[in-house]
């Protein structure tokens, strides 16, 4: 997209010379305040709004060279409240565009049945009409839809703005997980920052006029806002949402102060000479069971144990988590789990302290040096998918 403006017949100028280079099979996000040229912008992809200069090019062809039908199926659109014909079936809305492309209706069907599968939806769901449906049932339909002719682009105008706030995270989920299977080119527009940090690879911020006011990683835009109008949009907390790029990776863990439940004196008695307040005692499975003082054991009843609270897995969850379960912690200590929940060491507040400080001092020469700090990729969580970066 190259030096694109729109200006509306009655002068109103939406998007103003914006230039932006989407990276293929990801997803790019354009976010900004109410008004600010969003929509403008995604329409101005598919041709539903014509820009009044500039060019868009879509692998290297300009768009207004190409017929609009061809462009259009090359691009799944899905839009708030999913749009959905509310005189069709569910599997009736999904076939939609494989029908229209002249698709024999036992393979539109087979089609809509296999995408219900990939976006989440039950089978028995179907034969329904969108009003039988939820908000968020609804939304993985309008999804589905607009991957039925697998076109390799998807542009998504504020899909999940109208769910609640944990429907709207299974929703993120999914999309991500669909992205990460399917190797989309997705566009979405949103308003919410943490929706754009949490889905983006790319983050376009825009602002009011129609400028684009930083395009960047998420993981950049919380480290350099490019300016006050950024830093004010990111909102607070910045510091703290920032440590989800940050891998809990090579975090210090000790196994000191963890006993098995059945340890006997001699062993308590030589952890305890570790110095640490309290040990975690874990189970015969080598899962956490609470915290002790070393002079209560052995022999603590379970319910004399301070609860463990949350443990994160290391190596997997970020730093951002390993500090939110130290915080939580009744002992200021975090428990570092593995994929299966055995306990592998525990951690204190200070330490995931210096880790942050370290990751940062790293993050610092990373830019010094203009290489790509790994740590500023894409955050993941325990699920393999992206940390949750919101609030
Ligand atoms: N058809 C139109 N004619 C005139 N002005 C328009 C038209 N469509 C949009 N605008 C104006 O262009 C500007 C950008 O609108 P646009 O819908 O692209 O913003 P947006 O960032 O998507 O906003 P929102 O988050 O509220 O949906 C706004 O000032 C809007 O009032």
């Amino acid at each position: 997209m190259d030096s694109v403006t729109k200006r509306y017949p009655d002068g109103t100028v939406a998007v103003d010379r914006l230039s932006l280079e989407i990276p293929d099979r990801s997803i790019t996000v354009l976010v900004g305040p109410s008004g600010c040229g969003k929509t403008t912008t995604l329409r101005m992809i598919n041709r539903m709004v014509e820009p009044s200069e500039g060019t868009i090019l879509v692998d290297g062809v300009d768009i207004q060279k190409q017929p609009v039908n061809t462009l259009r199926r090359s691009m799944g659109y899905v839009i708030q409240n999913a749009g959905l014909f509310q005189h069709r079936t569910i599997a009736d809305n999904i076939a939609t565009v494989p029908r229209l492309l002249g698709w024999s209706k036992q393979k539109a069907r087979a089609r809509a049945e296999e995408l219900m599968e990939r976006v989440g939806l039950d089978a028995s769901l179907a034969k329904r009409y969108p009003y039988q449906l939820s908000g968020g049932q609804q939304q993985r339909v309008g999804v589905a839809r607009a991957l039925a002719a697998d076109p390799p682009v998807l542009l998504m105008d504020e899909p999940f703005s109208a769910v609640d706030p944990v429907v709207r995270k299974g929703l993120q989920e999914e999309l991500l997980r669909i992205q990460g299977e399917l190797g989309k080119t997705i566009i979405f527009v949103t308003h919410d920052i943490d929706e754009a940090i949490r889905l983006g690879t790319k983050v376009a911020v825009m602002r009011t006029g129609g400028h684009l006011a930083q395009f960047a990683e998420p993981a950049e835009l919380l480290s350099d806002p490019a300016d006050a109008f950024v830093e004010d949009f990111l909102g607070e907390g910045r510091g703290i949402r920032r440590l989800s790029f940050f891998p809990s990776e090579g975090l210090d863990l000790l196994t000191d102060p963890v006993v098995a439940v059945d340890a006997t004196a001699e062993q308590i008695a030589a952890r305890g000479a570790s110095g640490a307040p309290y040990l975690l005692v874990t189970d015969g499975d080598g899962k956490p069971l609470g915290w002790s003082e070393p002079g209560s054991l052995p022999g603590a009843a379970p319910e004399e144990l301070l609860a463990y609270g949350r443990p994160f897995v290391a190596g997997q969850d970020s730093l951002r988590v390993a500090l939110d379960c130290a915080v939580l912690s009744p002992t200021g200590w975090a428990v570092a789990v593995d994929g299966t929940g055995k306990v592998v060491g525990v951690v204190s507040q200070e330490t995931i302290g210096e880790a942050i400080r370290g990751a940062h001092a790293a993050g610092r020469t990373a830019e010094a040096t203009g290489r790509q700090d790994d740590s500023t990729g894409r955050p993941e969580d325990s699920t393999g998918r992206k940390a949750d970066v919101a609030g």
